[in-house]
């Protein structure tokens, strides 16, 4: 059950502004005994880290939280006991992260707005890229998140590895921010397992991907040792 207090602002939003925040992954690399979402981060859950940057980023989106739908209740009470009254809508997630973000994509109706969506385990995200993010897909149709590799980078074909020009290569990231009627048009095609984001989701449908800049600590919290990462960063 959702907590009616925190749905107020998505059944009203100021704004065609929306961020999905997918959080309905059970976390399986991190080996943990609750989801990795809900570990604690400088004291609250790193879940709680995310809403708050983009409830503090000038867009202000209306936030739609998707969750694990056995996790609803443990989450409002997580809620209660951090006092977090940051408004959100609570979706119920699906099989994968793919069917997870359409659940996210149903429960907006406006063709028109502008939706970021966004990995839960993302906590070191910051409201400027949010923003600019925000303001890219506005102009151009979608703007994803990405940074140039760092390391040098090879392909292995036919059994020989061959060495690629990393200036030409990018780590992808979230937010991924689109105008509504694209993404809904995208998410209307059965499952494969090669959409691994939702920029490729997108880009099957003949849509042009949009990269902007964005950082080297904008982690994603996947294995165990993420977790002292995003402690050590967050203190900077
Ligand atoms: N069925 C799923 C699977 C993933 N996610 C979300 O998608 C984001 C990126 O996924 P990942 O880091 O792979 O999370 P998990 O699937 O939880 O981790 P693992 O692959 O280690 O099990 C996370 O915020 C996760 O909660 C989701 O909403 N629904
Ligand atoms: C969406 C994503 O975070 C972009 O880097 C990434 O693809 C998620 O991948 P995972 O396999 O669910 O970790």
């Amino acid at each position: 059950m959702s907590d009616p207090n925190l749905t107020s602002q998505i059944q009203n939003p100021k704004s065609k502004h929306y961020a999905i925040i997918v959080a309905g992954g059970s976390g399986t690399r991190m080996r943990s005994s609750v989801p990795k979402q809900y570990l604690l981060l400088n004291g609250i859950p790193l879940l709680m880290h995310t809403i708050n940057a983009f409830n503090a980023c000038a867009t202000k989106p209306g936030i739609i939280l998707v969750l694990h739908p056995e996790s609803h209740d443990y989450w409002n009470q997580l809620c209660k006991e951090h006092n977090f009254t940051v408004p959100h809508q609570l979706v119920s997630g699906g099989e994968t992260r793919f069917h997870s973000v359409r659940n996210g994509i149903n429960m907006i109706e406006d063709d028109d707005a502008i939706v970021a969506i966004h990995d839960a385990v993302r906590p070191l995200v910051t409201c400027a890229i949010i923003d600019e993010s925000y303001e890219c897909a506005e102009k151009y149709g979608n703007a994803i998140v990405a940074v140039k590799s760092r390391d040098s980078v090879r392909q292995i074909r036919d059994n020989r590895s061959q060495s690629l020009n990393r200036d030409n290569i990018y780590l992808i990231q979230t937010p991924q921010t689109f105008q509504a009627a694209q993404l809904k048009n995208a998410y209307k095609q059965v499952y494969q397992e090669s959409f691994t984001d939702d920029a490729s989701v997108v880009e099957q449908t003949g849509v042009n991907i949009n990269l902007i800049g964005g950082s080297h600590q904008n982690i994603k919290i996947t294995f165990p040792e993420d977790i002292a990462i995003a402690e050590f960063l967050l203190k900077q």
